[in-house]
This record gives C-alpha cells, sequence and structure tokens, in this order.
C-alpha cells in the first residue's frame, strides 16, 4: 500500500525555484533512500512534506490524504515524524524525560519506554544522564527512538551520520534498521554504502528532480548510475 506519495511537487524559496517536479512514493513497511549531492534538494523535499515551506505546486498524500494546506502540526498529528539533521532534543532533560516528551497523550508511556529501551539498550543505561551529555552517536539514537515512540507511520530522517566517527555510523546504521522493522523510513543520507544497506529502494535527485530510482539490490557503491550524480 502507498504510504506517501509525491506528485508534481515544486517549492521556493522566495524567487528560487527548488523543487521542480519531484515524484516520489514509499509504500508501507519500506526504507526509501533519497540520494544527491548537497544542495539538490532533498531536505527542502522533508520541509515540503511537513509543510515547513509549502509547495506551491503538486500534490502529497499521505494515507491517500492531501497535505498540501495543511499546517505543519496536523502533519505530525497525521504521523509523519521528522529526524532532522541538528537531532533536536531537549539538551538539559534526562534521556528518560526526553523520550517521555515524545510520546503522544493517548499512548501507553510504559511500552513506549520500553519499545525505546529495548531497541537501544545503550539508552536504558543512561536513562538519567542528561542528554546534552550523550555523545553524537548516542544522540543520534535518542533521537531515532523519540521518532519511534511517537506515534509515527513514517520517520523522515535527515543525514543521520552527519559528524559520527566511522564506528558509531555502524551502531547508528544498526539502530535505523531496529526503527525500520516497526517503521517504514524515508532516509536522506551522504554516505552511499551506509544508504544502500539500509534502503530497500532508492531515488537519486538532481537540480530539483528525481534523476533515476530503483531497487537499492540493483546498484552498488561503485555504480556509474549512482556516481555520475553523486561525486562532486
Ligand atoms: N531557507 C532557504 N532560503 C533560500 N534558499 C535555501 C534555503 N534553504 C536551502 N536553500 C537552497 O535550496 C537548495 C536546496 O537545498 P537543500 O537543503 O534542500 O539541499 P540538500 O539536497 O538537502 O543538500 P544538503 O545536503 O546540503 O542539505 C540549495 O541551493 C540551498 O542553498
Amino acid at each position: 500500500m502507498t504510504l506517501l506519495e509525491l506528485d508534481g511537487v515544486h517549492t521556493y524559496y522566495g524567487e528560487s525555484h527548488i523543487l521542480q517536479g519531484v515524484d516520489l512514493t514509499v509504500e508501507k513497511g519500506e526504507v526509501v533512500a533519497l540520494l544527491g549531492r548537497n544542495g539538490v534538494g532533498k531536505t527542502t523535499t522533508f520541509r515540503s512534506i511537513l509543510q515547513l515551506t509549502p509547495p506551491q505546486e503538486g500534490s502529497i498524500r499521505f494515507r491517500e490524504e492531501e497535505l498540501t494546506g495543511k499546517d505543519t502540526y496536523e502533519v505530525a498529528d497525521a504521523g509523519i515524524g521528522w529526524i532532522p539533521e541538528d537531532r533536536r532534543m531537549f539538551s538539559r532533560l534526562s534521556v528518560e524525560e526526553n523520550i517521555r516528551a515524545a510520546v503522544p497523550n493517548n499512548a501507553s508511556m510504559s511500552d513506549a519506554l520500553e519499545l525505546a529501551y529495548e531497541t537501544f539498550p545503550v539508552l536504558a543505561e543512561r536513562a538519567d544522564q542528561r542528554a546534552g551529555d550523550l555523545s553524537g552517536g548516542q544522540q543520534q539514537m535518542l533521537a531515532i527512538a523519540r521518532g519511534l515512540v511517537g506515534g509515527n507511520d513514517i520517520l523522515l530522517v535527515d543525514e543521520p551520520s552527519e559528524g559520527l566517527a566511522p564506528k558509531i555510523v555502524t551502531d547508528v546504521g544498526e539502530a535505523l534498521l531496529s526503527a525500520a522493522e516497526s517503521v517504514p523510513i524515508l532516509l536522506v543520507e551522504q554516505k552511499l554504502g551506509l544508504a544502500l544497506d539500509l534502503a530497500d529502494r532508492f531515488y537519486v535527485m538532481d537540480h530539483g528532480t528525481i534523476v533515476d530510482s530503483g531497487e537499492t539490490s540493483e546498484v552498488g557503491v561503485d555504480d556509474e548510475r549512482l556516481r555520475r550524480y553523486l561525486s562532486a
């Protein structure tokens, strides 16, 4: 079943025409990678879905319901979770308080904590620590855990490996794979190997449009098909 569907999305910042007709879908149960060089419009695609920068043309449907024209809080309420590049969290609050704050009012707090701590045992060990004192990788896990307990039906994850040491990137990759067992993910990730390992399908973006797409099993990191759009 198609969960999220973008159809001919055009988005501007002022006069700058950034997204020039983006089409993509995410099906239930999938991890989909959105690939492309810096500045091609990946984050803008997320901002368009979230209605933070509303598109001027095209449609964005989530579970067949039109999102364009809604407020961002309504998009969040519809079940779209966002894990931005800066991993927004309450750095002065404890790990557990951060998780608790992400749980919707109508959900069971104990179930949410169990899900978060079973998925990320390292967070259980650090439940009482201030989130701001966690390492970069642990903060990323906390950000993913918050998305996981947030009652979301899809997570938009932006550059989860950004600024992390290689060994930690592997941990975060495993964390995302665990998360993907419960929730579909649309992923922006510069590290091609990681993106291909995690995702079932990929889209390649260039100059604000989708220029290639397919199953990740069809391609490898050195594939010319990807390299032409991804290398600087
Ligand atoms: N708030 C803004 N106002 C004006 N232009 C912007 C704004 N944010 C981004 N842009 C421009 O829009 C284009 C697309 O940016 P976007 O962040 O979507 O790219 P990206 O593919 O996510 O790349 P990156 O990995 O560098 O974030 C870039 O040329 C960028 O300079």
